[in-house]
């Protein structure tokens, strides 16, 4: 039976993402890890076989820790996406009010999603950071908060009361997760997927726009682009860069030998199906056929 991490405690956005995501969960076990490093250590080492993690929210923007700890370390690729619509219930101890709430602890991405429902309902609750929304479930059950900012599977795991339901600041705001496992089989394409690389450029006039420049040409859709300090080098970055389309076809690994070609150093963190509507994009046709056509002047055809 597969083993596969999540950030947990239980209960948490993730793990309703995995559930989300695996299409026969009964056939895997789910184990709950203290934080993205460790949920991800655990794969590399091979005491897990897979694992859940969030990678960017529609409100808040990247999940910071889960993109450094995929850049870093043992390299891990992603197998499958899925994204979550995230509305938060306030849970506070049976009989708690309002007006008994001092302190109010949450994953920082959760606070920032309802931090004008806070500053209007609670203005005077001291806020505290937790590593994910059931980590402060588990710190109001134990009296070392007041109130928890937590995803719906929460409030019955830790016995706790929803002093508020339903939270958003922003309608429809939406996170993202990856399924990450060690390097292996590659996902077969599907004619809509993504793809996401890292790459440091090297610091030279033009060289992220000479990264830009190669999927330009060959009509490949960036979906996002962040850059995030290397520690211990000041003023240097990588790039993540997701994009429209598979490994597997011509013109992205076109692309990518491109990258490889002119940055220092190129990191595949995988093609998987997308969990959105955008399809692939440039078109493989044009490049199959170009390097058939090629691969027939080099063997002595008419072409
Ligand atoms: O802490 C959680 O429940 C997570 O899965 C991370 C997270 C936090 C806030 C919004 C979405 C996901």
């Amino acid at each position: 039976m597969p083993r596969i991490a999540y950030l947990g405690p239980e209960g948490t956005f993730t793990e309703q993402a995995v559930r989300q995501l695996l299409t026969d969960v009964a056939s895997a076990e789910l184990v709950p890890a203290e934080s993205v490093a460790a949920a991800l250590d655990a794969v590399r080492s091979g005491e897990r076989d897979a694992a859940c993690v969030p990678i960017e929210n529609s409100v808040e923007g990247s999940v910071t820790s889960t993109m450094d700890a995929l850049a870093d370390g043992a390299p891990l690729v992603a197998v499958a996406e899925t994204m979550l619509p995230v509305r938060f219930d306030i849970l506070v101890r049976p009989g708690v009010r309002a007006e008994d709430v001092r302190t109010v602890t949450s994953h920082p991405h959760a606070l920032a999603q309802v931090r004008r429902w806070l500053s209007v309902h609670l203005p005077e609750a001291a806020q505290s950071a937790t590593t994910s929304t059931s980590a402060a479930a588990v710190a109001v059950r134990d009296g070392n908060a007041d109130a928890a900012v937590c995803a719906p599977l929460a409030a019955e795991r830790y016995g706790l009361d929803v002093l508020a339901g339903q939270v958003a600041d922003v309608e429809d705001a939406v996170t993202r997760f990856l399924l990450v496992r060690r390097p292996g089989e590659v996902p077969a394409p599907t004619g809509a997927d993504r793809t996401t690389v890292v790459v440091v450029t090297g610091d030279s006039v033009g060289s992220l726009a000479r990264v830009l420049n190669e999927f330009a040409l060959r009509g490949v859709n960036l979906t996002r682009i962040e850059s995030r300090p290397i520690k211990g080098s000041f003023g240097e970055y990588r790039f993540f860069l997701d994009f429209g389309g598979h490994v597997g076809e011509a013109h992205v690994g076109e692309a990518l030998a491109a990258l490889r070609r002119h940055c220092q150093d190129v990191r595949f963190l995988g093609s998987f199906p997308r969990a959105d509507e955008g399809g692939s994009s440039g078109s493989d046709e044009a490049f199959t056929d170009a390097a058939a056509w090629l691969a027939d002047i080099r063997s002595g055809g008419r072409a």
